[in-house]
Order: structure tokens, then sequence, then C-alpha cells
């Protein structure tokens, strides 16, 4: 994994690289990672325009804490090798690759933007990656995929081309995705790294939207790709730690630190063992719990 402390990655919302109003308003919405879009969102005759508008922004806008994605065209284009120079020499945090079906593509990428990386001075492996799982060949090489390269943060299922190659489409209970879902998930949580489920495309079915962020929250995913800012809460809302749950966090916490100065790894809270495992947990609401606004630095409750 490319780093060291997990970064919450709950919201990656996709912004059309084409769009000078939604490039330069992204930041205010509060997502965890904005995703500038050189790919789908953006027709052949606008590519290098695409390119063009948002380096200058990731030069220019001030987008706070976000971290920065670009989601470039694919290795099988004309726009590639210049998506990845231009973004290289703008700084980008992350580059997304979409459509990813082997191990080597993102080797090659990794070769590619270490060139860049060179070719204007920036720090080598400062450059981090990602994938996007968009076909039955790449959910198949998913566990090589996430780990082919130590700059990998994560991967992602992009279930609209997936369910496209699969012969079939979405439906509400989302059972076409079960397989793709559980190997994804799978993937990037035995190389150490982040996995996010899939865009949802009916801005009008809140519903909908709910069921299927709290299914993918319950399975373990770190977050969803988002195609709209409106998502960004929901999401949020969905991977908010209850307060029972912050109690019960901060308990385990204090237990173990408590058994830790006694000498001993593993303790009993209310008749509940309490070991690693549990501490990792704990650890991760409170996380949660803080990126949400519900606790202070110290862990303190804040009180709304
Ligand atoms: C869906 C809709 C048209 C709805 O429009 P609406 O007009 O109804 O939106 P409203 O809610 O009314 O907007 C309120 C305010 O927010 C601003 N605002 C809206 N969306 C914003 C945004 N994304 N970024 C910044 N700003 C935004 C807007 O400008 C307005 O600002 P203002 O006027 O100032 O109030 C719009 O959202 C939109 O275009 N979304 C992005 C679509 C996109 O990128 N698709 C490609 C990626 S998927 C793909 O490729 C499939 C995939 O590859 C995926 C994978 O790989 O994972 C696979 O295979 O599965
Ligand atoms: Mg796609």
């Amino acid at each position: 994994m490319a780093e060291t402390e997990e970064r919450l990655r709950r919201t990656m919302m996709f912004v059309p690289g084409n769009n000078p109003a939604m490039v330069k308003d992204a930041g205010i919405y509060g997502a965890d990672s904005i995703m500038f879009d050189l790919e789908d969102a953006v027709s052949m005759a606008e590519k290098d325009a695409a390119r063009a508008l948002v380096y200058e922004a990731l030069k220019s806008q001030d987008y706070g804490n976000a971290e920065l994605v670009v989601r470039i065209n694919g290795d099988d284009t004309p726009y590639y090798h210049n998506d990845i120079k231009a973004m290289v020499k703008a700084g980008i945090d992350v580059i997304r690759l979409p459509k990813t079906e082997t191990a080597e593509m993102i080797k090659t990428l990794e070769a590619d933007v270490l060139a860049a990386e060179k070719e204007f001075g920036r720090e080598e492996g400062s450059t981090h990656l990602m994938a996007a799982i968009e076909s039955a060949k790449g959910v198949l090489n998913a566990p090589a995929i996430a780990a082919a390269s130590d700059r990998m943060i994560g991967i992602a299922l992009s279930a609209e081309d997936y369910t496209t190659d699969m012969k079939t489409h979405r439906y509400p209970d989302g059972a076409e995705l079960e397989f793709a879902r559980n190997m994804v998930l799978h993937a990037a949580r035995a190389a150490g790294i982040a996995a996010f489920d899939t865009v949802f495309t009916n801005m009008d079915d809140t519903e909908g939207f709910y069921r299927e962020t709290r299914y993918i929250h319950q399975l373990g995913f770190d977050g969803k790709s988002l195609v709209n800012p409106r998502q960004i809460a929901m999401v949020n809302e969905v991977y908010q730690p209850t307060a029972k749950e912050i109690a019960n966090a901060k308990n385990v916490i204090n237990a173990i630190e408590e058994a830790r100065i006694k000498g001993s790894g593993v303790i009993s809270m209310n008749g509940q063992m309490v070991d690693r495992p549990v501490v990792l947990r704990a650890q991760r609401v409170m996380r949660l719990a803080k990126a949400s606004n519900l606790v202070d630095e110290e862990g303190n409750t804040i009180e709304k």
C-alpha cells in the first residue's frame, strides 16, 4: 500500500473535465476525493481542451484537503500519454486507469508515470495509482491488478461498463454485481488497498441510493464513486458511526490501554473479549467519527 496511515475515501466524485463551472466549484461540496474525468464524460472533440482545463485548475484552484484524482483515457487511445504527462506535471495525487483488465496494464502505467515524474522533476513515487475494473476479465484478474504496484491506493468497480460486458444491466437488488463486488473487495483487502463501489446514476431514486450504500457499507467497501454532489451527504450519513458505536469504541480503546499498562494484550469488557481486531475496528470507528465531526481530535463528543 502506498500510504502508512489509512486515508478516508468514502466519497470519490466524478467531475466532467470539460465543464469549467463544475471543475472550478468541485471543491465546495466536501467530497473526500475529487475525480476529474478525461475519459467517458468527455467527447473526442473535447479531449485536448478538457485536459488543458483540468491542468490549469490543478495549478490554480484550491481544493482544500480533498484528494485529487484524474481518470485518464485508456492506453488504447491517442490521449493516454498526453493525459499522464499533463497530470503528473500538474501534481495530481492519483491517476485512475479505466477499463483495467490485467496487472501488466498497471505495470506499464507505473513505468509511464515514473518517466513523467523524471521529466517534470516530480518526486519519484509521489503519483499514486488506482484501477477501475469494468469487465469480466478485469474482475477475474482483480487480485493481480490490486497487487501490481506499490503505488496502488485502490480499485473500483465500474458497473455501467461491467454490466454491458456481462450482457445484462443494473437491477434494483444488485444481484448482477454480487460476484464482482466480492472479487473487487477481496482483491483490495488482500493487497491492503481501498475498495470503491460503483456509481449510482438515477439521481431521483434516493431510496435506492441509500439501500445500495448501506449494502456496500455492510460488505466493507471504503466508499463509492459518485456522479453528483447531492450523493455526498447521503454516503457520509451511512458511513457515520452511531453514538452507541462511538461510546463502545471509546470503551474498547480505554480498556485495551489499561490492559497494555498491565502487560496484557487481551481483556474482557462487559463479558466481551477485546483483542487486536476489536481494537482496530474501534480505531476505525473513531477515525470515521472524527471525519464526521462527531468527536474532536482527543475523541471528545462534539455537542451539536
Ligand atoms: C448527473 C448529472 C448530469 C445531473 O445533473 P443535474 O444538473 O441534475 O445536477 P444538480 O444536482 O442539479 O446540480 C447541482 C449543482 O451541482 C453541480 N454538479 C452536478 N454534478 C456535479 C459534478 N459531478 N461535479 C461537480 N459539480 C456538479 C451542478 O453544476 C450544479 O451547480 P450549480 O449550477 O452551481 O448549482 C450531473 O451531476 C453530472 O454531470 N454528473 C457527472 C457525470 C459523469 O461524470 N459521468 C461520467 C462518470 S460515470 C461513468 O463513466 C460510468 C463508469 O465508467 C463509472 C466508473 O468507472 O466508476 C462505469 O462504467 O460504471
Ligand atoms: Mg466506465
